[in-house]
């Protein structure tokens, strides 16, 4: 639906020419729901703005549902541009237009009759839940409902994919969660192709069936969410699924915890479990094989596309010829195994 051949853009020219997006092969299928994340001024914007020409490519070619994009005048695009809806962070809605308004705005460039915008309206008003608001201005409506008629807007000419750039990033988490369940049901329920940019991982987990990493203006890796949670190869990827488990060191072991083992002291470990050493019962096995304690602080177990993937935090004690093996008993079973430090014994 989506397709992206060697896309690159740089911003100006000579001495302060900015490449934002290094050639880039991106395709996203009928149906899905795509990811891309990335860190503030790694290029996403740069990349979501070009799949509708917002920023013209510098180089590359962009197919939206079989039409090459690149290749038309801008006549034809503005009527291709029709198929391809926008959501964005600030919702860029009209303060001077009442909701219906708003959502009636793209149907009017449309040309359609009075009496076929109140239908259409009223339909995408329910659709998103915004039934008895459609006479309140934008100014009377919290940031979820703005969103709302923005998504409604962006769904008025029918379009086949949805761009939404950082669209929950102005949000609260459950408001977020609330706008995030809505895109995956209109994903279901009209077959909607979206590609969203953001900068959060829970935003990956909660909807997204696939995702790419962009670093650099580069994607650097990409796939399904499910085998991303239990394959990623990269640092960054790494980084970005720690970002959504909560494992704090308890106070009383930051007092007691130094970088370098002393006598006496046992390390402290963030075990990280994905695809099939999340069920394997690794941790009673160390225990038996090597003749160490593990002591448990704290877990988070989740779920993203399928596949269960979790954080540990725990201290190994043994004597150190045992706990140096129950380590690299963990890694040889592919637990990632961070060393966080060495805990003193209480004095
Ligand atoms: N219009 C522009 N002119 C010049 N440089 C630009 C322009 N827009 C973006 N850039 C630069 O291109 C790079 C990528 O920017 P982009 O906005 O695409 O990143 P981003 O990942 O969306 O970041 P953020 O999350 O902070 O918006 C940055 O170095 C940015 O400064």
């Amino acid at each position: 639906m989506i397709r992206l051949n060697a896309v690159a853009k740089t911003y100006g020219a000579g001495a302060s020419a900015v490449q934002a997006l290094k050639p880039v092969d991106l395709q996203v299928h009928q149906g899905e729901i795509f990811g891309v994340i990335g860190a503030s001024g790694a290029g996403k914007s740069t990349l979501i703005r070009c799949v509708n020409l917002l920023e013209r490519p510098t180089q590359g070619s962009v197919v939206v549902d079989g039409i090459t994009l690149t290749e038309l005048g801008e006549r034809e695009l503005t009527l291709a541009r029709r198929k391809i809806g926008m959501i964005f962070q600030h919702f860029n809605l009209l303060s001077s237009r009442t909701v219906f308004q708003n959502v009636a705005l793209p149907l009017e460039l449309a040309g359609q009759t009075q009496a076929q915008i109140r239908a259409r309206v009223t339909e995408l008003l329910k659709l998103v839940g915004l039934e008895g608001r459609a006479q309140a201005y934008p100014s009377e409506l919290s940031g979820g409902q703005k969103q709302r008629v923005a998504i409604a807007r962006a769904l008025a000419p029918e379009p086949k994919v949805l761009l939404c750039d950082e669209a929950t990033s102005a949000l609260d988490p459950q408001t977020t969660q609330s706008i995030l369940a809505l895109l995956k049901e209109i994903n279901q329920r009209l077959g909607l192709t979206i590609l969203l940019i953001t900068h959060e991982m829970e935003v990956v987990k909660s909807i997204c069936d696939k995702v790419a990493i962009i670093s650099n203006g580069e994607l650097i890796e990409q796939g399904e969410v499910a085998w991303f949670f239990s394959h990623a190869q990269t640092e960054l990827a790494r980084e970005f699924i720690r970002s959504t488990i909560h494992l704090p060191i308890p106070e009383e072991y930051q007092c007691r915890l130094s970088a370098d083992a002393t006598p006496g002291s046992q390390p402290l470990l963030r075990l990280g479990f994905t695809g099939q050493s999340v069920d394997a019962p690794l941790i009673s096995q160390v225990s038996r094989q090597f003749a160490v304690d593990v002591s448990i602080l704290s877990a988070d177990i989740e779920y993203a596309g399928g596949v269960k993937f979790g954080f540990l935090l725990a201290e190994l004690q043994g004597e150190p010829g045992q706990t140096e093996q129950a380590i690299a008993y963990f890694r040889e079973h592919h637990i990632q195994v961070e060393v966080l430090g060495h805990v003193r014994s209480h004095d």
